[in-house]
């Protein structure tokens, strides 16, 4: 189990009433400083984070003069597109004196729907974390309509994890963990420390939100932890109104745990063994053997390729004697690969036209 400071990768989910202060509408600068310099001693210490932020309706709203209560779909995407603008401005002012980068990443449920946008999104995620870089992630209101909306970022924090295969996920929020009940309605509910695996019973008493800025109460969280730890990430529910609410997480404050299934590669693996082939490619006996000691495959070993599939589609992957091997996501179009049988990763450009990737399919996205 990974806790925060053991963990390699971590996103971190930030509710609206915690960032904007709702008598007001303003921005709660101090506690954002506070939040960039837990960022950068996460960051210190090795992981890469990943902030999911909430607010920019919450921003919005403030800025354009909106009543308070529920908005039209309208109104909280316009609302959206003021706040956002000042929300990815401030998360850049309180981490430049860090000496850290943040980037804007805004998504929507399709993103992460598509196998082809969600790899896309996949990699530029990996190649920011690469660079050190923070992205800062909230849904693209303004874009996304009721049918195709996340609408809460407690499911965003769970899919984005899942996306960049973090091993822990925590939703910082106005309550301290997951209760038997309601503990704002109900003074008898008990938080859960730890939670193994969450059973509809459990389920059940998660209940909506009260506070009036916020989206999904409980019952979104519980949905992201069901999310997360089935694709190997811990996640972790704690309060974040405190000054340093991560460094007051490691130093033992109250939270619930909900521990991972898997670890996030074997999970990877699993889905992607229970994909369905869109065709295949059959390779020599040297490529097999290079398979079997955990090495991509290369085009140089590649003899047939069939069917017609897109990049990021799973296909087959068959032995010299057209027994099948196991499968993965191949980076390449049926065309593409066809083109590239038995040529060498320094032949790739002449022949595509284009630099290509060296590995048709990467050893992270196979299953043997
Ligand atoms: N079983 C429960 N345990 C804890 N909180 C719960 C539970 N059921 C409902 N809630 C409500 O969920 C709220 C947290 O969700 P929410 O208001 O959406 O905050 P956030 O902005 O962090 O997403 C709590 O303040 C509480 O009112
Ligand atoms: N994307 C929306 C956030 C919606 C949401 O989940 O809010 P919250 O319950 O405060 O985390 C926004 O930026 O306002």
């Amino acid at each position: 189990m990974a806790t925060l400071t053991e963990a390699r990768r971590i996103v971190v989910k930030i509710g609206s009433a915690l960032l904007v202060d709702a008598a007001t509408g303003k921005l709660r600068a101090d506690w954002l400083a506070g939040l960039a310099q837990d960022v950068a001693w996460l960051k210190a210490g090795g992981a890469d984070v990943v902030l999911v932020s909430s607010g920019s309706i919450a921003l919005g709203r403030g800025v354009l003069g909106l009543p308070r209560g529920g908005l039209a779909l309208e109104q909280s995407q316009a609302a959206a597109a003021v706040g956002q603008i000042r929300l990815a401005r401030a998360y850049e002012e309180a981490l430049a004196p860090l000496g850290i980068t943040a980037a804007q990443v805004l998504v929507t449920l399709e993103d992460s729907a598509d196998r082809r946008r969600y790899l896309n999104t996949r990699a530029t995620m990996e190649t920011l974390l690469g660079l050190g870089i923070v992205p800062i992630v909230n849904e693209n209101d303004t874009v996304a309509t009721d049918e195709i909306r996340f609408g809460d970022n407690d499911r965003l924090a769970a899919q984005v994890a899942v996306t960049v295969g973090a091993d822990l996920a925590v939703l910082l929020s106005d309550v301290d963990g997951f209760y038997s009940a309601n503990p704002q309605t109900d003074p008898s509910a008990q938080r859960y420390a730890v939670i193994d695996e969450i059973t509809p019973a459990l389920e059940a008493q998660a209940g909506e939100g009260v506070s009036g800025i916020s989206k999904g109460g409980m019952k979104t969280k519980v949905m992201a932890a069901k999310t997360a730890t089935a694709a190997g990430c811990a996640l972790i529910i704690a309060a974040g109104a405190q000054h340093r609410p991560l460094a007051a997480l490691d130093d033992g404050a109250p939270h619930t745990l909900f521990k991972a299934r898997l670890t996030p590669a074997s999970a990877r693996k699993h889905w992607i063994a229970a994909m369905k082939p869109r065709g295949a490619v059959r390779i020599d006996a040297g490529a097999a053997r290079a398979l079997a000691r955990g090495t991509s495959l290369l085009p140089a070993g590649v003899t047939e390729v069939d069917g017609a599939f897109g990049r990021g589609d799973p296909v087959d992957i068959l032995g010299p004697d057209g027994a099948r091997l196991g499968a993965g996501l191949v980076r390449y179009t049926a065309e593409e690969a066809r083109a590239l049988i038995g040529k060498r990763s320094d032949q790739i450009e002449a022949v595509l036209g284009y630099p290509g990737r060296a590995a048709l399919v990467h050893r992270d996205d196979m299953v043997l």
